[in-house]
């Protein structure tokens, strides 16, 4: 007589499924780690990313970062003048203070700065002509985003025993050449995190961590709109991250990989859509100086090529980020691991 085998019960099943499930877990740990790569064009945000992680993992600075950061966030001022007092004079902006802009246009590499420096940057920030040379950022020349922030704390900064803030740390400007890898543990979720110059002659390098990436991360500026690069100024910003941004996404390296676009820069992005309008940049927009809609426009640009609709397609999840506030990094970037993980989750087939 044939042996009929009778055909598990609901609890058997339900012990099998996690049976099954704890051994795709397994396989799924010993796969590989979890490798995210930065990519988006030049002052983006990568790297304030990255630092931010570093800031969320460990909850401080090291020692070592305070110290080596000091210097350069004074070299930024100093820079920055110099750019400011450069403009001026192509603008016709006559500048009062003209022992000061001597002073600082002879100052080359400083640690240490002395009485007459931080007088000479006082009396030039408060200057009505770099004042009225500021108006003009953007749409007639380049500087850095933290300017402002940096001048309206430079009491703080060229006080003898400075030491940074975090705020400061985020805020300094230091454009990567070559790559930075770290690992990360973050709400138990283990990955590497890769960041890379982003303008264009550092991107020759990135093909190099293209392998085996989970994730990809791209950076790109909200206020680029108005920008063009420092590369090549007849190229606008937010057209070249777009294309940039159309290229990763079509790359057969990421047809695996899930893609996080961060639509960073928001809290400039704010101020500066109620005064220069998207239109500026593209000329089927017509939403106004409307924050909401013109984050969907810009989104939809980015989104435009990617095939999110169909069924094959990879998923893009698109966040708006601002890269120097930690709260809103520490929850996006929780909400982007919890997509990798559950993109893992059904790659793997578990649900
Ligand atoms: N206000 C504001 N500043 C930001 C934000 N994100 C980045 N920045 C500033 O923008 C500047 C450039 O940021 P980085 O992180 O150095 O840019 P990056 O993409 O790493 O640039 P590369 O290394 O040249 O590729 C820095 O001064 C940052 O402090 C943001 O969301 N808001
Ligand atoms: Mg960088």
């Amino acid at each position: 007589m044939g042996c009929i085998e009778s055909s598990p019960n609901a609890g058997e099943k339900r012990a099998n499924r996690k049976i099954d499930n704890n051994l795709k877990l397994i396989e799924m740990k010993n796969d590989s780690l979890i490798r995210i790569l930065l990519l988006g064009p030049g002052e983006s945000g990568k790297s304030t990313i990255f630092k931010q992680l570093k800031l969320i993992q460990d909850g401080e600075f090291q020692k070592n970062t305070l110290k080596s950061t000091a210097p350069i966030i004074r070299q930024n001022i100093i820079n920055q003048m110099k750019v400011l007092i450069q403009q001026a004079n192509k603008l016709l902006i006559p500048i009062q203070q003209q022992k000061a802009v001597e002073l600082i246009n002879k100052l080359s590499y400083l640690t240490e700065w002395e009485e007459d420096i931080i007088e000479a940057l006082n009396l030039l920030w408060n200057d009505p002509g770099i004042q009225k040379t500021l108006t003009f950022k953007d749409l007639k020349f380049h500087i850095f985003d933290s300017v402002e922030y940096f001048f309206n704390n430079l009491k703080r900064i060229s006080s003898q025993n400075y030491s940074p803030s975090n705020e400061d740390i985020l805020n300094c400007r230091v454009r990567t050449v070559g790559i930075n890898q770290a690992e990360f543990k973050i709400k138990k979720t283990s990955f590497i995190l890769t960041d890379v110059g982003g303008q264009r002659n550092e991107r020759k390098k990135w093909i190099h961590c293209f392998e085996n990436v989970t994730s990809v991360l791209f950076c790109t500026s909200l206020s680029g709109y108005c920008q063009t690069l420092i590369e090549d100024n007849s190229v606008n910003r937010m057209k070249e991250a777009i294309n940039l941004f159309t290229e990763i996404y079509q790359s057969p390296w990421f047809q695996k990989s899930s893609i996080m676009l961060f639509l960073n820069k928001k809290d400039i992005f704010e101020k500066k859509i109620k005064k220069i309008d998207l239109s500026t940049c593209f000329r089927d927009y017509s939403g106004g100086k409307n924050y909401d809609k013109a984050i969907q426009f810009i989104q939809d640009k980015f989104l435009k090529n990617c095939n999110i609709d169909k069924e094959s397609a990879r998923q893009v999840y698109p966040f708006v980020t601002c890269a120097v506030d930690t709260n809103n990094v520490q929850n996006v970037i929780e909400s982007a691991l919890d997509s990798i993980m559950r993109r893992r989750l059904k790659d793997f087939g578990m649900f």
